[in-house]
């Protein structure tokens, strides 16, 4: 499908709003094309973005599709649109509702604030007449179960203020102070604003219902939420640098990610928005990846959010280890351990792209990254707290054995290839990692015998990677059967496996700048080099680009750092945002958006630009 006949919006086009339960993605038009309630993972009730018939949620002015700006209230994940009509103005805000911050401000990082579990399970739009006088629209069409099952309404009440919507097991509830009129499967409501004129109208899914009584009481909620932001935002500490605002999007995003009630981070808040353009290239990103998260601790130990990495360390220690002891590669939000994956046949696609998929077939492959990222997470928790708690001590003597076990054998590699097993270079490398870190564990324990036994295996895993994982040319090749490239080895000088003065570091940095590039954004490897188990060429991976500018800040090469950088800055979304991939020729974002892996490699290469050496600043 072409693009410029595309009925779907670009996926960069998106407003993302979040209440750490729970996310939407809002259409420039003003209309909810993405909400799964009542968490992320659960089925979605607005699924118009994987289907024009699965379901949507308009407010806004009735007859014009273009809004004239759009923003986020600064520091929030609140929404504004400005509407310029010919007839008058509108001002459009949008919140997944978030209450009252009580208690004091906590100024410490390791003190969990007092009440911060207040989602009220409700989305709010508020709408208010700036200047003429402008009709809005209410077009409320949900289809329960990623779009299968329409719903059956019912008007609450008898002044058709308040209406149910029903289908598939699950109830929400729709108010406003505009009139409802139900048409079959929609709620329907048109109303004209004047000068000063405000109106609301809300969503709630909690078990109550309870919703705003009346617009002044849908703005404070709307307030009370951006107060929520702000006071969170306001605990982090974001350098005093023009990246600032670029940093500041980053942390809220990935806060935005969370989910509050376990501290769990899913990778992305959609799935399946194609990797390659009307490919198979879709996949579900609304899990709990361990390498994804233990990622996105070291962003939130470095903004100084501390206790916002502890929640997930408590969840990684309690996390069901699979019968060899080791951890899953991922888990459901909730912990849980089987993400089988299925197709929604039934669903066009985002443009076209089959299958539409849920759940994730990956959640049982071997890839041995995943110890190096739970024993590095766990060592970065240790020096920021100056303790090891007692209990993620068998966590680390489990992970430990594990990586012991494994580091020999051939994975599906950190890019989750569903080809042939291969003696990823990577995977080698974080099995280092994992060593490295259990052996530093280990002498903070003073337990000199695992210290001795760690180290050794992993100046065994050191050894073996620079004699099979290094090209005649001197660079760190994809896995050791091949002369392929893989934007991964950048993170052998990230997780300090050799020093960026190292000729092989600057080498293979070169090469990949030099050799896996487009245009200055990096491809993760050549689909053309490598059988990954999947047709169709996908565009560059922006964690890879962000990749390189830390691996260059490595090098010393700041200034190549800067304009990679830069050029990142430029693609951003118009709200600031990422998605996972950026396809060069028709510079638009692909795959699964907002993506946590770009956001968290944002803030990193930023530090590493302000800072220089962003892990002494982590105290590593
Ligand atoms: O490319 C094939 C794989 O793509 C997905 O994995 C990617 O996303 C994960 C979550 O961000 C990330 O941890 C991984 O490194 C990426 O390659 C997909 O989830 C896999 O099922 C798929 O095989």
């Amino acid at each position: 499908m072409s693009p410029s006949l595309s009925p779907f919006p670009p996926i960069a086009d998106y407003a993302f709003l979040s209440d750490c339960h729970t996310g939407a993605l809002v259409a420039p038009d003003g209309s909810v094309d993405w909400l799964c309630l009542p968490a992320f993972d659960s089925a979605s009730v607005f699924g118009n973005l994987l289907d024009r018939g699965a379901g949507s949620f308009r407010f806004g002015p009735y007859d014009i599709n273009v809004p004239t700006a759009r923003a986020y209230e600064p520091g929030t994940n609140v929404m504004t649109t400005t509407w310029h009509t010919p007839s008058g103005w509108l001002v459009v805000r949008d919140a997944l509702v978030m209450g009252p911050r009580r208690g004091a401000d906590v100024v410490t990082p390791h003190t969990r604030p007092p009440a911060d579990d207040d989602t009220e399970h409700m989305l709010v739009r508020t709408v208010e007449c700036l200047r003429g006088s402008v009709e809005v629209e209410l077009v409320c069409e949900p289809a329960f179960d990623y779009g299968r099952t329409p719903a059956t309404w019912t008007l609450v009440g008898d002044d058709d203020h308040t209406a149910d919507a029903t289908g598939a097991g699950q109830t929400f509830r729709l108010s406003t102070d505009m009139l409802i009129g139900i048409e079959g499967g929609s709620a329907r409501a048109r109303h004209v604003l004047s000068t000063g004129d405000t109106a609301f109208c809300a969503l709630s899914w909690s078990a109550t219902l309870a919703a705003p009584t009346d617009a002044q009481d849908a703005v404070a909620r709307v307030e009370a939420t951006i107060h929520f932001w702000r006071q969170w935002l306001s605990r982090a500490r974001v350098p005093d640098h023009h990246l600032r605002p670029a940093i500041e999007r980053s942390a809220l995003t990935i806060k935005g990610l969370t989910y509050m009630p376990t501290g769990a981070t899913v990778a992305a808040l959609t799935t399946s928005l194609p990797e390659t353009p009307g490919g198979e290239r879709n996949w579900d990103y609304r899990y709990t990846w361990i390498r994804d998260t233990t990622f996105t601790l070291q962003a939130l130990h470095y903004l100084n959010l501390d206790w916002e990495a502890d929640e997930f360390m408590q969840f990684v220690a309690d996390l069901e280890p699979t019968e060899d002891g080791s951890l899953q590669i991922m888990y459901g939000i909730d912990g849980r351990r089987d993400l089988t994956e299925s197709t929604r046949d039934e669903l066009s696609g985002y443009e076209g792209a089959r299958p539409v998929r849920i759940g994730n077939g990956a959640f049982d492959q071997r890839q041995n990254d995943v110890y190096g990222a739970v024993l590095d997470s766990i060592l970065l928790h240790t020096a920021r707290s100056s303790h090891l708690p007692r209990r993620l001590w068998p966590l680390v003597e489990s992970q430990a054995t594990a990586a012991m076990k494994a580091w020999r054998e051939p994975d599906q590699g950190i890019w989750e290839a569903r080809g042939k097993p291969q003696h990823y270079v990577s995977s080698k490398l974080m099995g280092w990692v994992a060593l490295d870190r259990a052996a530093k564990l280990a002498a903070i324990r003073d337990d000199a015998e695992r210290e001795a036994t760690w180290r050794a295996e992993a100046d065994v895993i050191r050894a073996d990677i620079l004699e099979h994982g290094v090209s005649d040319a001197g660079v760190l090749r994809q896995h050791y059967d091949t002369e392929a490239l893989d934007a991964s080895t950048l993170l052998a000088p990230l997780f300090g496996f050799l020093p960026g003065t190292d000729p092989r570091i600057r080498a293979t940095v070169e090469a990949v700048e030099r050799d896996l590039s487009e245009n200055g954004f990096v491809l993760r490897y050549r689909t053309d080099e490598t059988d990954d188990g999947l047709s169709g060429k996908e565009g560059t991976f922006l964690i890879c680009s962000f990749w390189l500018v830390s691996a260059l800040a490595t090098i010393g090469e700041m200034d190549r750092a800067n304009a990679v950088m830069e050029r990142l800055l430029r693609i951003a979304s118009p709200l600031g945002l990422y998605a996972e991939e950026f396809e060069v020729e028709r510079a638009r974002h692909l795959g699964n958006v907002p993506q946590a892996f770009s956001h968290l490699a944002l803030i990193e290469a930023a530090g590493r630009i302000v800072l220089d050496d962003y892990r002494r600043e982590l105290s590593l």
